[in-house]
């Protein structure tokens, strides 16, 4: 569904991402990990288009999206989070759902008012995640896991196919997590396609019906969990550590 072809992302003489091919299966849940500073993030921006590749292509159900506009890449069905909430200052989470959704350009950014057809998908989707009760809080006022649960809103309100979740589980605490697993595992269920990178490897082993390694920019390891978990060259990568702690 999802192909990632010779990507490389420089920042002067830094290769973030270097040559990075892989892709995503349609239904699964993919996990992109790697070490700290091996370029998991960049790719993600990469494919989203938060930012340029510097080279290489992503192509999305057949189709070249690298060339497009972050919107043009949300309506044919890509939405992405980000590892630091993207909360509006001084809006309520009903706001910040329909305000982050509209995918339209600036010009839809600069709509006066909600209408009652965006309300009424936001609390749908809002109930859907069990998290009604909190429509009203002030965006600011919420956990890290309620700020991600948000985020996961705002994201389903452009209809996606598929989801590139940076980071869910940083920073929040372990019952709000398995919620968020939980919804990660229904939204799955119903045929949504996720990309996830995530650090908390216990999550990941549970979670992913394939993993993609990265380190030092580029992929080092592409398989199942059990392949994973037993792959000399990502143990080498973490040092052992919290791969074997994972196990
Ligand atoms: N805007 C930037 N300018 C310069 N270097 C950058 C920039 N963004 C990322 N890098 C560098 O690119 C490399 C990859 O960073 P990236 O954040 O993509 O890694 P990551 O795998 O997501 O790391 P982490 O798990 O710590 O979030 C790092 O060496 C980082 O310092």
């Amino acid at each position: 569904m999802l192909e990632i072809k010779g990507l490389c992302k420089y920042f002067g003489g830094i290769k973030a991402v270097d040559d990075c091919n892989f892709g995503v299966e349609r239904g699964s849940i993919t996990a992109l990990i790697g070490p700290n500073g091996a370029g998991k993030t960049t790719a993600f921006n990469c494919i989203s288009r938060t930012a340029m590749p510097t080279k290489g292509s992503v192509w999305l159900d057949g189709e070249r999206i690298d060339k497009l506009r972050p919107h043009q890449i949300t309506q044919r069905g890509l939405s992405r989070t980000f590892q630091i909430s993207r909360n509006l200052a001084d809006m309520t989470v009903l706001e910040n759902v329909i305000c982050q959704s509209r995918i339209g350009g600036w010009r839809d950014l600069m709509k006066p008012a909600m209408s009652s057809d965006e309300i009424d998908k936001a609390m749908g989707i809002l109930d859907f995640l069990g998290i009604t009760r909190i429509a009203y809080e002030d965006g600011s006022n919420l956990s890290y896991g309620q700020k991600k649960l948000m985020d996961l809103a705002a994201l389903l309100m452009s209809d996606p196919k598929i989801i590139l979740l940076d980071e869910p589980a940083g920073g929040v605490n372990p019952t709000l997590l398995e919620e968020i697993v939980g919804h990660i595992r229904k939204l799955n269920d119903q045929g949504l396609t996720v990309l996830i990178v995530e650090h908390n490897m216990e999550l990941i082993m549970r979670l992913s019906h394939r993993i993609v390694v990265m380190a030092q920019g580029r992929v080092i390891a592409n398989g199942a969990p059990a392949e994973i978990r037993e792959n000399p060259a990502v143990l080498d990568a973490y040092l052992g550590g919290v791969l074997e702690e994972a196990v």
